[in-house]
């Protein structure tokens, strides 16, 4: 009776404190804990980060850019994170950047009479922003976002630089930067003509900052499919997210790693990039046990963790 109640407990996802590792789900699963985003296992190999500061709608202050960057980087090199579904709390997926920490940021600037010494701080700071959404393109595993109601400025950068987009019926968003005054700088610019295909309608979104609401999205392509609520948006999620974590996490990251390489690139240097990784990952177990269950059309193998 013990035994079962400590396995149940040990299967529940567990929210985390700040500043310490905490173990989740299986007594080998080691979870990141951060004061603005929320990080649970709800499933064997599939990390949940949640956007934690819904009574800010989930703006991004200074502490949440740099949250995000440490978060996947550590769910990157973490071998028993397989893939990673993110969302929102509260109200709105999110706000985009806090206009309160925006302000804070330009005060601090002005503390630097030179326009070298100014610019300069301002550089490093939009470098830190831009690797805090770079961040999700740079982890090696499948990251799976979803969306629900408002999805603002910095909101949009952070869906662009994910695998997957899901959103909620009542979703819209809003590439919002110019009506605050400045030019999108932390990834939409370069990622959303790519992830919609279409230059045009991309641009007249970032000129305009008009709304476009979840059957928009849904129609160029911004997001795989659209969900009744967050809850069934979640539910969906995690439940692809599981179907890829049962894949070899070698084909599994060799194809996120491929895709982010070509995006980018001639087609002659992805397929010398792939060429390259695959002379070795072809000799990887996980070839020959899958390659096998499916000529034997037996039960799909379990693989190590990578
Ligand atoms: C180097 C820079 C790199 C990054 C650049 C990024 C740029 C951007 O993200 S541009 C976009 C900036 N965001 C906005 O302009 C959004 C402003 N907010 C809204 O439009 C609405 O609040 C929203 C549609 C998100 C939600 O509307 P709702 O009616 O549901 O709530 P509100 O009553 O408006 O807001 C509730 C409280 O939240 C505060 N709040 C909302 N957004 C922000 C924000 N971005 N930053 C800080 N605080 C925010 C709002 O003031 C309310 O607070 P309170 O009055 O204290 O209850």
């Amino acid at each position: 009776m013990m035994s079962s109640v400590l396995k149940a407990l040990s299967q529940q996802p567990r929210r985390i404190a700040t500043g310490v590792y905490v173990r989740a789900y299986s007594s080998n699963t080691e979870v990141p804990t951060f004061e603005t985003l929320a990080v649970s296992v709800p499933k064997p190999n599939v990390f949940h980060v949640e956007l934690n500061r819904p009574k800010k709608m989930n703006s991004f202050n200074y502490n949440m850019w740099i949250e995000l960057q440490k978060c996947f980087c550590s769910l990157s090199d973490n071998p028993e994170c397989r893939v990673v579904v993110i969302s929102g709390q509260g109200k709105h997926f999110t706000a985009g950047i806090d206009l309160h920490s925006m302000v804070e940021l330009s005060q601090k600037a002005n503390e630097f009479e030179d326009v070298a010494r100014k610019s300069n701080f301002m550089y490093k700071i939009i470098g830190l922003y831009q690797d805090g959404i770079t961040s999700l393109e740079r982890c090696v595993k499948p990251v799976l976002a979803v969306s629900h109601s408002a999805c603002v400025g910095a909101g949009v950068d952070l869906l662009t630089a994910a695998d997957i987009r899901y959103c909620t019926q009542d979703s819209w968003f809003q590439v919002k930067e110019v009506d605050i005054g400045l030019a999108a700088d932390v990834g939409t610019l370069q990622r959303l003509p790519k992830v919609i295909g279409n230059t045009s309608l991309a641009r007249e979104l970032c000129f305009t900052a008009r709304k476009f609401d979840a059957a928009e999205a849904k129609d160029m392509g911004f997001v795989s499919q659209v969900l009744a609520d967050r809850d069934s948006a979640i539910t969906h999620a995690l439940s692809v997210a599981e179907d890829i974590a049962k894949k070899s996490p070698v084909a599994v990251q060799t194809t996120k790693k491929c895709l982010v390489y070509s995006q980018s690139r001639t087609n002659e240097e992805g397929l010398e990039h792939i060429r390259l990784i695959n002379q070795v990952m072809l000799q990887s177990e996980d070839l020959s046990k899958a390659a096998m269950a499916q000529a034997m059309k037996s039960d799909p193998p379990e693989f190590e963790n990578l």
